[in-house]
């Protein structure tokens, strides 16, 4: 497997605040990871620090290194990192009042020079890109317009025409309903290119990533493959809740329920959350 990303020592500071500490892992290709954890435990954070937007939000204080392909990331033009990753990040407010087809626009720019037009390729990825996301019927639509799932549907069509190696996702699901939630990760599942994604639905994470990074407090707790990482001892402290691993019937995945004290019937059969 070779390693796309590496991540090594990784901090970053705002004022007297810590925000990641210490993070070190590495990416192969093909990899789909979730990132876990609490709020505010640093999942979107880590996000901004790999794709270099951590510098540009804030005068930050960041050591430690995130390479791509052996290239440090802070040496990519902006040109350069839109031409690897495609991000679906949660807050959009500069293509507020395009039309989708706009927008969808924006996903093959980073693979054009400044003045080439649109070909008919490039319409019939967009129209293929919406039809995967079940929103051919939108392409006039205007972005505003559409609901919040809606809008989460054009943007990770939008990363699908970008055609990039890595997508990160931020909270990928968020507004979308059940059966887009599934729909989307299967999707993105199926492209076999390299995933990072924030995830707060921990059972979703568990069946459609092959690993995942526990976060809490921005340091990183644990790296492994789902069953691993949702220990329920490890969950039921830091999400500080009574938890209990099942294996789903019919896809055999770990998946974890948590349970409030008073709604527990079987309390004692339970992991309790474990004091500091
Ligand atoms: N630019 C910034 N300046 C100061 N503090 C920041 C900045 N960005 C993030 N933080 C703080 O860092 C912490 C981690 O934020 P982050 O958004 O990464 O958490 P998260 O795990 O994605 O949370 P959530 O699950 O709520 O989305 C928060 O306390 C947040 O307030």
């Amino acid at each position: 497997m070779s390693t796309l990303l590496n991540i090594s020592g990784l901090s970053w500071k705002v004022l007297n605040k810590t925000i990641l500490q210490d993070i070190n892992f590495t990416v192969n290709k093909g990899e789909v990871i979730g990132i876990i954890g609490p709020n505010g435990a640093g999942k979107t954070s880590l996000l901004r620090c790999i794709i270099n937007q951590a510098n540009i939000l804030t005068s930050a204080n960041i050591s430690g290194s995130v390479h791509l392909k052996n290239r440090l990331i802070t040496q990519f033009s902006a040109k350069e990192i839109a031409q690897h990753f495609a991000l679906v990040m949660q807050k959009n407010d500069s293509i507020f009042a395009l039309s989708v087809q706009d927008v969808m626009k924006m996903g093959l720019l980073p693979h054009k020079s400044l003045f080439s037009l649109d070909s008919d390729y490039d319409k019939s990825q967009i129209e293929l890109a919406l039809s995967k996301v079940g929103l051919s019927h939108a392409l006039e639509s205007l972005f505003n317009q559409l609901s919040g799932g809606e809008q989460q549907r054009v943007l990770i069509a939008r990363a699908l025409v970008q055609a990039s190696q890595i997508l990160i996702l931020d909270e990928p699901t968020n507004h979308l309903d059940v059966y887009y939630q599934h729909q989307v990760l299967q999707l993105v599942n199926k492209l076999n290119i390299t995933v990072i994604m924030t995830v707060h639905d921990l059972n979703l994470a568990s069946l459609y990533c092959q690993r995942l990074l526990l976060l809490d407090k921005g340091q990183l707790i644990c790296d492994g493959p789902p069953k691993e990482v949702l220990a329920p001892e490890q969950l039921s402290k830091i999400f500080g809740l009574p938890c209990q691993q099942n294996f789903d019937a019919i896809t055999g995945a770990t998946q974890v329920s948590f349970y409030l004290e008073e709604n527990c019937m079987q309390y004692s059969a339970i992991s309790e959350p474990l004091s500091e």
